[in-house]
């Protein structure tokens, strides 16, 4: 296999980098301005458990609702007050490096949305060392399928992931929807402080648990398919919002800059946003706010389009 043209060839700037560079670039906690890393991770931890109970407070929800087999394919579908048969529906990946984290603390966002008359799903994937990056992504789809088949009438899904969760999410983008029997109503895709370009992460401590290769980087990375395999068509319906965080590291902005580009080059109607003075945490603990800049995208872009 050749290596892509554009930011993840040859000249790309991360393959000139120390191995304590990379490491650097690729730990987000590191990146953080008004804490230390440490406080910024508990703080991420505690802000997602306590918007998750308030969450499940209302009552208004089904939790660990199955959309497959597997003891870990479970989803909590969260509704707002006035029940309808089309609801919009947002339904959220987690991030944590595809090993940590859990939809149990990450219902961020399920408050200022669900208030707003949006339905929220809060996705749980087998993270590694029990999941593979190709059955995570294998989970995902099915999840997004789950949803589309259990509300039919839905009135358009838009994915919504942080960091490794916007991986997942871009992932979509590639699946095989027509294998799967049912094309879901996706309208939009929100990717936060995401990764598009796995070889890099393959070349740090992040990988131990993942053990992913060369060939399990390609084969995962949104950015590769975008520059390298056959053009799938663009969906002229469904809006990607590429986002980073003013302060994550120069490595994320690059990824989430070279996947808009790509694409746009590839005809989908994307658009890309750096948020002023956030990091890659506060990006998504300010989701719990109603008032914030990107809750506001998010509104905005769901209702324009349902
Ligand atoms: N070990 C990482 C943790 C991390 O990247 C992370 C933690 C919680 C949610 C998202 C994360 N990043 C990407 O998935 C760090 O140093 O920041």
């Amino acid at each position: 296999m050749d290596v892509p043209g554009g930011g993840g060839g040859r000249g790309a700037p991360w393959r000139k980098m120390s191995k304590e560079e990379l490491e650097n670039q690729y730990s987000p906690s590191r990146w953080v301005v008004r804490r230390g890393a440490e406080e910024a991770m508990r703080t991420y931890s505690q802000i997602g458990d306590e918007a998750t109970k308030k969450a499940r407070a209302t009552g208004r929800s089904l939790l660990d609702m199955p959309y497959g087999d597997g003891e870990g394919e479970k989803m909590d579908i969260y509704f707002p007050e006035e029940v309808s048969e089309a609801l919009p529906f947002l339904v959220f990946f987690h991030g944590g490096y595809w090993q940590s984290g859990s939809k149990d603390t990450s219902a961020f966002m399920v408050s200022p949305l669900t208030a707003q008359g949006v339905a929220v799903v809060i996705v749980a994937y087998d993270i590694a060392p029990k999941g593979t990056l190709d059955k995570m992504v294998d989970q995902v789809t099915r999840s997004v399928v789950s949803v589309q088949k259990r509300y039919p009438g839905n009135r358009g899904i838009h994915l919504c992931g942080h960091s490794a969760g916007a991986h997942l999410a871009a992932m979509m983008l590639l699946a095989n929807w027509t294998k799967l029997g049912v094309t879901p109503n996706l309208k939009g895709l929100f990717l936060v402080s995401g990764i598009y370009d796995l070889e890099p992460v393959m070349h740090t401590s992040e990988n131990a648990p993942l053990l992913v290769t060369l060939e399990d980087a390609r084969r995962n990375s949104p950015q590769w398919h975008l520059e390298m395999a056959p053009a799938q068509p663009a969906d002229p319906g469904c809006r990607i919002l590429v986002i980073v965080g003013q302060h994550d590291s120069p490595e994320f902005h690059r990824q989430s800059r070279e996947f808009y580009q790509a694409l746009r080059r590839r005809s989908w109607e994307a658009s890309f946003e750096e948020l002023r003075d956030v990091d890659h945490f506060e990006v998504l603990w300010n989701l719990t706010q109603k008032d914030y800049v990107l809750t506001q995208i998010i509104l905005k872009t769901i209702f324009q389009e349902s």
